[in-house]
């Protein structure tokens, strides 16, 4: 099977984005989050109300803020693609787990290098959120899938339509943000982004 992030979406009301998190935990492997719009003092605040609702540590990677990650037990940091802390925060905690944003082959190798635990490939289909860039596709996914020994999450338009098509580039898993945090039923949602990974077993 392979692994599913959900990736928040940086707009939700506090109470249902907790919801969804409580919600989705065991159906996911990570759940990042990426509130932009948040100070770090929110987001501190965020984490920990998650933690004290129950939301399981291990699950939750947080984007950028790596001492909080530290701080609160978090299983890792996601780092964008132009961040070079990756192999200084891997040699201080190497029990985090230190994922990078790449859009090219070069930043792929570029991250493999820096030692990150995982990377993001994006965007492979059009996305509302990144309306100005063009979709990279399953071919430049593929050639990334085989130009590097780490794993490669594919990110960017993924609906549970064309799933299999990003999965038969042997990427190794798959990111939603839309699909779950914007979905009025996430729960259903995410069991159809399963659904190809259980056929495939
Ligand atoms: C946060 C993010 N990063 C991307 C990248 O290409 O690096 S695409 C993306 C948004 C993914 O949202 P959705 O699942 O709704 O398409």
């Amino acid at each position: 099977m392979y692994k599913i992030h959900a990736i928040t979406n940086d707009c939700l009301p506090f109470d249902r984005l907790v919801q969804i998190i409580l919600d989705i935990q065991s159906e996911v492997d990570l759940i990042q989050i990426r509130e932009k719009r948040l100070t770090e003092q929110e987001l501190m605040k965020l984490v920990q109300y998650l933690i004290k609702s129950g939301v399981c540590k291990e699950k939750l990677v947080i984007n950028t803020h790596y001492e909080i990650a530290v701080n609160y037990g978090l299983a890792g940091v996601h780092l964008p693609e132009n961040s070079r802390h990756a192999t200084a925060i891997k040699k201080a905690y190497p029990h985090l787990i230190v994922g990078r944003s790449i859009h090219s082959l070069s930043s792929a190798i570029q991250a493999e290098e820096d030692h990150v635990d995982y990377m993001f490939f994006g965007h492979i289909f059009p996305t509302a959120s990144k309306k100005n860039v063009a979709a990279r596709g399953v071919e430049s996914l593929r050639e990334i899938v085989q130009h590097v020994h780490t794993p490669v999450i594919a990110i960017g338009g993924i609906t549970p339509q064309n799933v299999e098509r990003v999965i038969r580039t042997n990427a190794c898993g798959i990111a939603i943000m839309s699909g779950i945090f914007n979905e009025p039923n996430w729960k259903s949602k995410i069991r159809q982004y399963q659904l190809y990974g259980r056929k495939g077993e």
